[in-house]
This record gives C-alpha cells, sequence and structure tokens, in this order.
C-alpha cells in the first residue's frame, strides 16, 4: 500500500484492516456509513474485486455514502428492503474503552442508527484521536492562527472545546428541547448546529435540525442513561450516542500500527496489529 501520510493515512489504514477482516466474501447486504473515514472503506470493498461486488447489495446512511455507493458502480438498496444487513462499517467522532460512541459529527447518525442495529456486525473505522477512555475527553483544538490578534498582553490563545452530544429534533420543537437540555439536563452550553454555507441550522437528510450538547464527565459516565434521558424530552428524533452496538472498533495510529477494541463475551479487550 502507497503511503498516506498524517491523519488521512490512520483513517485508510483503520478502513482497509476492518473491511479485510469483517467483510467476507459470503456478506451478501452490507451497509455503509458517513464521513470522511468511509470513503476509504468502500475503496478497500471495490478492490475485492468487481465479481464479489455484483453479488452484493449496499446500504447508505445518508446523501453522502449514497453517492459513494452510486459512483463506484455498486448496488444500491435501503434498509425497508433489507431489514438484516450482514455488516455495516462506519466512522465515529469518539470511541469509549466500552465500545460506546459519540456519533453525528456529520448529522447523519439518525439513519447511521438504524443501519447499526439492523447489522449482524457494527464496526467502527477511525483515526486514533477518536480513540478515548471516556466519552467528552477528546477535545477539539482550535489553531491560534485561526484567531490572530496584535496586542501583545494577549497572545494568540489555542481554543479548546467539546463538540458534544450530537442531537437530531424535529425543527417546530428545537427551542424547547434546547431550553430543557440546559436548564434540565444540566448541559448549558447546547446549542443549535449552524450551517458553514448557508445562512441559518444544519438541516439533516431527514429535514431536521441538529443540537450540539455537551455534557460534564459526571453527567456522561454513564452514557447509556443520559441517552435515555436525552431520548425521553418530546421533540428529540434520535442521539448521537451509541451504546452497546458496536462489536469492534479499528483505529489507525500514526506510527502504521491498528489499535482494535472488540467485545469478547461481557469484555471489550484491547489488541494491536504492529505496523507492517
Ligand atoms: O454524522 C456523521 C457520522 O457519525 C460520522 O461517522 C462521524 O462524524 C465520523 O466522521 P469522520 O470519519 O469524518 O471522522
Amino acid at each position: 500500500m502507497s503511503q498516506l501520510p498524517g491523519i488521512e493515512g490512520a483513517k485508510r489504514l483503520a478502513a482497509y484492516t476492518a473491511v479485510d477482516k469483517h467483510i467476507l466474501p459470503h456478506h451478501k447486504i452490507i451497509g455503509i456509513g458517513s464521513g470522511s473515514t468511509v470513503p476509504y472503506v468502500v475503496e478497500r470493498i471495490m478492490q475485492q474485486g468487481t465479481e464479489l461486488n455484483k453479488a452484493r447489495i449496499f446500504i447508505p446512511t445518508g446523501f453522502q455514502s449514497k453517492e459513494l455507493i452510486i459512483e463506484a458502480g455498486l448496488n444500491l438498496g435501503d434498509v425497508d428492503q433489507h431489514l438484516t444487513i450482514d455488516v455495516t462499517i462506519d466512522g465515529a467522532d469518539e470511541v469509549d474503552a466500552q465500545l460506546n460512541c459519540i456519533k453525528g459529527g456529520g448529522a447523519c447518525h439518525l439513519r447511521e442508527k438504524v443501519i447499526a442495529e439492523a447489522a449482524k456486525t457494527f464496526i467502527i473505522v477511525a483515526d486514533y484521536r477518536k480513540n478515548s477512555e471516556y466519552l467528552g475527553k477528546n477535545v477539539r483544538s482550535l489553531s491560534p492562527d485561526l484567531f490572530p490578534t496584535n496586542n501583545p498582553f494577549f497572545p494568540p490563545l489555542t481554543i479548546q472545546f467539546v463538540h458534544g452530544v450530537p442531537i437530531e429534533v424535529v425543527p417546530f420543537a428545537y427551542a424547547k428541547v434546547l431550553q430543557n437540555l440546559r436548564s434540565v439536563l444540566g448541559s448549558p452550553n447546547a446549542s443549535l448546529r449552524m450551517a458553514k454555507a448557508k445562512a441559518g441550522p444544519v438541516v439533516t437528510d431527514n429535514a431536521n435540525f441538529v443540537i450540539d450538547a455537551p455534557f460534564s464527565r459526571d453527567l456522561i459516565k454513564d452514557p447509556s442513561s443520559l441517552l435515555t434521558k436525552i431520548k425521553l424530552l418530546t421533540g428529540v428524533v434520535e442521539v448521537g450516542l451509541f451504546c452497546n452496538i458496536a462489536q469492534a472498533a479499528y483505529f489507525g495510529n500514526q506510527d502504521g500500527s491498528v489499535t482494535i477494541k472488540r467485545v469478547e463475551g461481557a469484555k471489550v479487550i484491547e489488541e494491536s496489529i504492529p505496523a507492517s
């Protein structure tokens, strides 16, 4: 395999390793997730050859993965035709030691969760930055270059922030859900996700809005219980907390090795494939 530097190399390594281990010749219905790691999943599946792939159907988790499937010339299906999927591979924003995940950085988590739950095997692929001890630990850093200042008393700072849990809500109820997240569920900085190249909020593939709600370590330490509380708020469609769904997560590392966390019995074990 040719070298691909940095984060992209780590994503590709995770994706290729997961496809090699989990997309087997007898798998006919395959779920394709969303995000920037998933194109490498499709790339590796293509490398398995036309003969294998012409007998397969691929189920997308949103507009982006639908386009990926079509552009690759693969057979497109949907979950309403295929209620059981052999394997789904998807990215994640953060994965904890128990394989709980935060997803929805691309606002696709509703369809992603349906396609993940429909799968007999659900596998996560990500670069090393997503491998976390507990959810909400990873902070994103904004470079000081983005916030230059000429004032010598206030040198440019690296601003760090926690992205939070993505929550898809029906537009009509967004303000009420925001109020409840802030004042009842303890996420004072919950905010409506705004679009970058459009005035107004991000609109999902299902014509809904997304709220990002950061929670303290104490509130997110039991992600399943937090998921239930958020989901019970009227107006919430789906929460980007994926608990007890993934069977394994593959993380590409900077040194070319791959860290694997996988469910074995009642435990999650961690192992590593050294760089080749
Ligand atoms: O809604 C988007 C998804 O949950 C993505 O799978 C997630 O944000 C990870 O994306 P990426 O592979 O770009 O880090």
